[in-house]
């Protein structure tokens, strides 16, 4: 992979001159300069539609973040992931997701001299063969029963994928068998599900990558506690409790059986991580089948991602244009606003896959850098967003672009619903961009027989701005497949954003100090006694809770 400083290239100087330019655009004249913007600025795709065309860009524009790509080695970095190189230097890891999703075409998967795909393979025969059972009632509780109800404890990618995807694809799901997931080390978190469940019909699957995290090894421990405590016995722990991890040893620890154990590997990164084992309950809840229609999906996206140009290539244009904004015309943040119900943990996701991945402060070289990386990501699903926090999109002071998702046809057999979720859709993506102006709000108030000292008050609230950017992103219908490939969009997104910002993608140092400190306190708490020096406002907030607790 090349290391570039970005900023030191000629395509970054030029960025930068042409953003001064683009502080005059007006969308709405780029669409009325060039009738066929649209059609140049989006792209078909197996039925998807990705327009990019209400974004503050231009053929230049795009011609020059192609050639900032190029210089940082866009294509290398492809080839450098796609072929299991250590390409996460700081953990000596490959980053090989794509390898437990690639089982179409002659590609092979070789990462350490090794071709994973028989590893890969074996491991989706387990899943299979284990998930059959459930759903088909022959795996049966202590007590005979069949399974009703699977437990997912887990936290971080071992929590966020499953449970993105197994809400997503609920309308595929197994009709009897209901989903839990439990992350939160807060005991509510296991105590209302458990009071939900019956051990005798529950499977609990203990997802950690390291079987080290303090979260779901606590949540793990309370649920076997809870499992002897309503009549289970040690012999049964192998009907109830299985373990997804690369972790083989820590897991025999906690006392489950390799049996029950289902593997991956540690080139597979958390965030990453629900195309492998992690990926169970969701095999759970849709069957081996459309599990496989979900990896299928991403598939199809990383075959696009290695051939299609950039121009025509969805994830290389989501990158770019999100580099625009952050480094050129400074937005801070950037929100994800799927018109899809089934995807309202999707925002979330991808809140973590982008932000533990591109929130770094140093390059590949160890050194701070001088410009910013991965923005703040957030959003909601809509219309429930255009209610809550639309108004700062419309008319606050931030420059926020938005990602619009919707499919084009609906899950759910209500078609009325689905045109009226469509129009706001399009209406946002309309409004952001056209705005109003003073002229047409105070024709507005004149025709509602409005005052001429209230027109003079009112008009400056009601005016919008507009020239908000948007990506609207099609896709043909909600299904295993486009969801998989809706993701892998993403993900590439978040990878050659990385590239282009010279940092590593892959780690998450970031997090470990929280923890260790966590560990630190925790003895604190235990005794009751401040045994550590902290500085005034820890020490203050530490005692004030020892004594209030005891009141
Ligand atoms: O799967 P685990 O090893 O339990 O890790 C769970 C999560 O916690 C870590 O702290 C990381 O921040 C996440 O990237 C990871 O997904």
């Amino acid at each position: 992979m090349k290391n570039v400083n970005p900023t030191e290239t000629q395509a970054w100087r030029a960025l930068e001159r042409h953003a001064k330019e683009a502080e005059g655009w007006r969308l709405k004249e780029l669409f009325k300069a060039d009738d066929q913007r649209f059609r140049k600025f989006s792209i078909e795709w197996e039925g998807w539609l990705v327009d990019f065309s209400k974004n503050l860009v231009t053929e230049r524009t795009l011609g020059l973040l192609e050639e900032l790509f190029e210089v940082c080695g866009w294509r290398e970095a492809i080839d450098a992931q796609f072929g299991g190189e250590l390409i996460n230097r700081t953990e000596k890891r490959a980053v090989f997701h794509t390898a437990l999703r690639n089982h179409w075409g002659e590609r092979p998967s070789v990462t350490g001299g090794r071709d994973v795909r028989g590893d890969v393979r074996a491991v989706l025969e387990k899943m299979r063969s284990f998930s059959d059972k459930v759903r088909s009632d022959d795996w049966k509780g202590y007590s005979g029963k069949a399974i009703t109800d699977v437990v997912n404890i887990g936290i971080g990618g071992s929590d966020l994928g499953p449970l993105m995807v197994t809400e997503a694809l609920k309308a595929y799901g197994h009709p009897r068998l209901r989903f839990h997931f439990v992350s939160n080390v807060d005991g509510a978190h296991i105590w209302e599900t458990l009071k939900k469940v019956d051990a005798e019909t529950t499977i609990f699957i203990v997802a950690s990558k390291t079987f080290t995290t303090q979260e779901t090894m606590a949540n793990a421990h309370t649920a076997r506690r809870w499992f002897f405590d309503q009549g289970g016995k040690p012999e049964d722990v192998a009907r109830h409790f299985m373990a997804v991890s690369t972790n083989g040893e820590k897991v025999r620890e906690f006392g489950i059986d390799v049996e029950n154990m289902f593997e991956f590997w540690d080139w597979v990164g958390g965030r990453f991580s629900v195309w492998s084992a992690i990926g169970l309950p969701v095999m759970i809840r849709v069957g081996y089948e459309r599990f496989m229609e979900f990896l299928y999906g991403a598939w199809l996206v990383d075959e696009h991602l290695l051939k299609a140009p950039f121009r025509q290539n969805i994830p290389a244009m989501m990158a770019a244009i999100g580099i625009w904004y952050v480094n050129f015309l400074g937005a801070e943040t950037e929100a994800i606003l799927p018109y899809d119900q089934y995807l309202s943990r999707f925002p979330a996701y991808f809140q973590q896959g982008n932000m533990e991945s591109n929130g770094k402060s140093v390059d590949r070289n160890g050194k701070l850098v001088k410009y910013k990386t991965g923005p703040i990501v957030w959003g909601e699903p809509g219309t429930n967003g255009q209610h809550a926090f639309f108004q700062i999109l419309h008319q606050g002071t931030r420059l926020v672009p938005c990602d619009f998702l919707a499919g084009i046809k609906p899950v759910a057999p209500y078609k009325d619903h689905h045109e009226k979720l469509l129009a706001n859709f399009f209406a946002q993506t309309e409004a952001l961009m056209i705005g109003k102006s003073r002229e047409e709000v105070v024709e507005e108030l004149k025709a509602s027989g409005a005052s001429a000292e209230d027109i003079e008050f009112l008009a400056p609230f009601k005016v919008f701005e507009g020239n908000k950017p948007t990506t609207s992103i099609l896709y043909p219908q909600l299904t295993p497949q486009t969801l998989g490939s809706l993701i892998a969009m993403y993900e590439h997104k978040i990878f050659l954003q990385g590239v282009v910002w010279n940092i590593y993608s892959y780690d998450q140092w970031g997090v470990e100090l929280g923890k260790q400190l966590a560990n630190r306190i925790l003895p604190e708490l235990e005794e009751g006694k401040i045994r550590l020096q902290h500085d005034g406002s820890t020490t203050g907030l530490i005692e004030f809770y020892l004594k209030a607790r005891e009141k």
